[in-house]
């Protein structure tokens, strides 16, 4: 990805603690227009916190975040935000579960679900408008909260460990499958994960952080080609990255 495209989000200078306890220690990032960047670090160093300033959830102490250049900063309601664990309603249909931002910003049930089928094929949901959650196998359910993330904003995405409960297999084809749906839905993706084997294979940049408070150790570009199958885990360029990444760890 190259440095003419524009900024999609800019964090400058953000600082949050809890409690007088420092978590995020002066980060300034930045997510361009259909890039997909991860946040790569230890448990509890801070991952979440930095979302959900981003989403405007919380109110960083210190910086600006900016969306599109506008200071969005304690702002919600632009992004959408898929939570580590964004679980389905048990009791509503999938369609109805992935409605569920359209009817909140205020669209009909009924013409909610008519925009929302239109993904159900995308989303390799097809078939299952009508099924309630536990009719889906693991990867599935994944699958359309993923889709109702996306139906919240089309065009920025902020992904915390989408994968993180999934067995190895399933989470393997979800990542093949999220680089494959991407190119057809060209958003913006931020990403947390702490599996570096997951962020390398995904992302055009990692930003690595640290431990408590949570800092920017290192930005990372990922320069492996795109489209990239599984096959690519086993270059010689990928792990020389991995091992890179392991090294500052
Ligand atoms: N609202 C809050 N009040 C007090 N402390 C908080 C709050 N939110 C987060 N923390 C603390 O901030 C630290 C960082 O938490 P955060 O969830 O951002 O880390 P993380 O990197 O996402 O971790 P993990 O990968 O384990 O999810 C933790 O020590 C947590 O206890």
């Amino acid at each position: 990805m190259s440095s003419y495209q524009k900024n999609k989000i800019e964090l400058k200078h953000i600082s949050k603690s809890f409690e007088d306890l420092l978590i995020v220690d002066d980060i300034t990032i930045n997510l361009k227009e259909q890039e997909f960047v991860t946040i790569l670090g230890p448990s509890g160093s801070g991952k979440s916190t930095v979302f959900n300033m981003i989403s405007g959830l919380i109110k960083p102490d210190e910086g600006n975040i900016y969306i599109e250049g506008e200071d969005y900063t304690s702002k919600t309601g632009r992004v959408s935000y898929m939570y580590q664990k964004d679980l389905l309603m048990p009791w509503k249909k999938i369609i109805d579960n992935v409605s569920l931002p359209l009817v909140l910003k205020g669209i009909g049930k009924r013409q909610a679900r008519e925009i929302v089928k239109e993904y159900f094929n995308i989303f390799g949901l097809e078939g299952f408008e009508y099924k309630y959650p536990h009719q889906l196998s693991g990867g599935m359910r994944q699958r359309a909260s993923l889709l109702r993330t996306y139906m919240f904003s089309e065009d920025i995405i902020l992904l915390d460990e989408p994968f993180g409960g999934l067995d190895a297999i399933t989470k393997s084809k979800m990542q093949i499958w999220l680089l494959d749906v991407l190119k057809e839905l060209k958003a913006s993706i931020f990403f947390i994960t702490h599996d570096v084997e997951e962020a390398i294979f995904l992302s055009d940049r990692i930003y690595i952080l640290s431990e408590r408070p949570a800092k920017v150790k290192e930005e990372i570009v990922i320069d492996l080609p795109r489209p990239r199958s599984r096959d690519i885990v086993t270059t010689n360029k990928f792990n020389d990255i991995k091992k890179h990444i392991l090294d500052i760890l």
